[in-house]
């Protein structure tokens, strides 16, 4: 058990990894707090299980691409839960489009989501632990997207090495405080916000085969590390970047 007696904050906690994220806290000790968009009977749901494992759940609407959700969701989360110890940047968004054509609006729609959201939470969420006065843990979920690019990610690739990139800064702007900031940069995680792209079995194998642990990514294949850097065994890892890819990134040749 790793997070024993601390409360834990996850964005977009509703499905997927940060779900994953979210109940694996519980399971090692935490009370926790979730934010999602609009699926609230998947977050009612994320809740349940929380409690199911007798730690304190709260679940609290609100999109990250609103700067004012990163305060509301924060001062919910510490009403509720006393305090906040670990806080998960996780909520993003990844709508495939080709790069000539891209619209403005989804442009705009991914940049706000995944980084002015990554930027105004963690702001808040350090800022509570400013208050607090006894440090926390910051995890942001980037992607192996921050490192190589992908032809319809052109809109995104740039706000997960931006996310990648804000870990590095806030780990030197916090660090005296002894707030810690890392990021995760997951592969291919088999979620919702893939479905459609990995509908296309060709492609689907394609992307197993390329993967020397054999197959794509689970949930819990990202929440394990993410626990481990929230948690006091990693007491002295801030501004690391930790690629849980199943060794993807480096098999080129
Ligand atoms: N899956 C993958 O292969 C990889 C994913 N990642 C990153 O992991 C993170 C999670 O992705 P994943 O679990 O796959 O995605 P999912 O689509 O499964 O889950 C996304 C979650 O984010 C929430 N969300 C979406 N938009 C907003 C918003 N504007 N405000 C608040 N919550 C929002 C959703 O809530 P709701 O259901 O209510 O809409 C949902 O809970 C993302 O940052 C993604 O970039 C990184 C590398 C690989
Ligand atoms: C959504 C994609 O399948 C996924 O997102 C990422 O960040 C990974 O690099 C994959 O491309």
């Amino acid at each position: 058990m790793l997070l024993v007696g601390k409360t834990v904050l996850v964005t977009g906690a509703s499905a997927g990894i940060g779900r994953a994220t979210a109940i694996a806290a519980a399971r090692h000790g935490a009370d926790v707090a979730i934010n999602f968009l609009g699926s609230e009977d998947e977050a009612a749901s994320c809740v349940a299980a929380i409690t199911a494992l007798g730690r304190k759940a709260i679940a609290v609407a609100g999109d990250v691409a609103d700067p004012a959700t990163a305060s509301d969701f924060v001062t919910r989360a510490a009403e509720a839960l006393g305090r906040v110890d670990v806080f998960v940047n996780n909520a993003g968004i990844c709508p495939f489009h080709a790069f000539l054509d891209m619209p403005v609006e989804t442009f705009e729609r991914t940049m706000r989501v995944n980084l002015h959201g990554a930027y105004f939470m963690v702001q808040a969420a350090a800022n509570q632990m400013m208050r607090q006065g006894q440090g926390g843990a910051i995890v942001a979920v980037s992607s192996i997207s921050a490192l190589v690019g992908g032809e319809y990610q052109t809109h995104y690739t740039p706000t997960k090495a931006g996310v990648h990139s804000l870990m590095q800064s806030t780990a030197i702007a916090l660090g005296r405080h002894g707030i810690r900031c890392n990021s995760v940069l997951p592969g291919t995680i088999l979620t919702d916000i893939n479905k459609e792209d990995l509908a296309d079995p060709e492609k689907r194998a394609r992307m197993a085969q390329r993967i020397p642990l054999g197959r794509l990514g689970e949930p819990d294949d990202i929440a394990g590390p993410i626990v481990f850097l929230a948690s006091d065994l990693a007491r002295y890892v801030t501004g690391a970047a930790l690629l849980v890819d199943g060794g993807a990134f480096v098999n080129l040749q």
